[in-house]
Parts: structure tokens; C-alpha cells; sequence
């Protein structure tokens, strides 16, 4: 079965949301996109494109996301809002592994402002091919920050 990925953006990363939503669609390993804005011509903050998008993936709805802003920072911080959610700004393939492999975060952001597209576009593509592998070294850790999260048991 292939991902369910959520994409959102606010207006200074629409043009990168619509590009690279039209490479999952098209591509094999994922089954469903969906798209919780903005559209174009639509102003809607990124705190709160952010939060939509994560919450469908915290209430199982969407399995990954894929969120777009100026810098990748701003839909980071509000996506970790989340519980549940684990999502980073990374704009290099080294991080990308590491976001999903070290961190199983489920929301990789990315920066307009900040990379080219085609780097945008490849580290997307280079994402979709990591899968967190629950019996590595790193899979405690992860448990470690769920303990942390609001209403875990110590
Ligand atoms: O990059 C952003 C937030 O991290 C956002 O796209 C623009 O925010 P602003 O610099 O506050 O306008």
C-alpha cells in the first residue's frame, strides 16, 4: 500500500506545495494527496495550514506530510504543535535520511525562499524512499520524545 501524504503551504511556498504535489501524484509509492491549501490566491498564516495538515496525520487520516513556507521553519514549529508529530526543516539528503531514519518524523518542511526547486523536488522524491526501521538504535530514542509528549506515562 502506498502513502497517503499531506501537503500544505501558506502563499510564500504555494508555487513549491503545487510543484511537488504534482510529483507525488504522479508517482508510484503514493496513493493519495491531499492538499489542505493554500490555493492560490488565498492568505492563510502558516501556523495554521501547519496545524491542519498535521492533524490529519496525528488522527490518521494521512501518514506523511509535506509542508512548504518561506523558510520551512515557520510550518515546522507549528506542525510540532501537534502531539504526536515530529516534522524538521531539511534541505540537504543527509538530513532528509536522518529526519525520517534517527527522528521517524512523519512531516518533512521545506524552505522556498531558501532552496531551488529542483533540490526541493529531489529531496522530496529522496524521502518518500526512507522508512524508519522500528528495531534500529535510534527507535528508543524516538520513544525517549514520545514520553515527552503531554498525557504519556512516565
Ligand atoms: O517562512 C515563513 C515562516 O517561517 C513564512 O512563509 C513567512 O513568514 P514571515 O517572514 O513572518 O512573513
Amino acid at each position: 500500500m502506498g502513502y497517503r501524504i499531506v501537503v500544505a503551504a501558506d502563499s510564500a511556498g504555494l508555487e513549491y506545495k503545487e510543484a511537488l504535489k504534482a510529483d507525488l501524484e504522479a508517482d508510484a509509492r503514493v496513493d493519495e494527496v491531499i492538499d489542505v491549501g493554500v490555493a492560490a490566491g488565498e492568505d492563510i498564516d502558516y501556523p495554521h495550514v501547519a496545524v491542519t495538515g498535521a492533524r490529519l496525520i496525528a488522527e490518521g487520516k494521512a501518514d506523511r506530510g509535506l509542508f512548504v513556507c518561506g523558510t520551512g521553519m515557520g510550518v515546522a514549529i507549528a506542525a510540532n504543535k501537534v502531539p504526536g508529530i515530529r516534522a524538521s526543516v531539511a534541505h540537504d539528503s543527509f538530513s532528509v535520511e536522518r529526519l525520517v531514519l534517527s527522528n521517524n518524523a512523519q512531516v518533512l518542511t521545506l524552505g522556498q525562499r531558501v532552496i531551488g526547486l529542483e533540490l526541493a523536488r529531489r529531496l522530496a522524491r529522496e524521502w518518500l524512499g526512507h522508512t524508519f526501521d522500528p528495531a534500529s538504535p535510534s527507535a528508543p530514542k524516538v520513544a525517549a520524545l514520545e514520553s515527552y509528549e503531554p498525557g504519556a506515562r512516565a
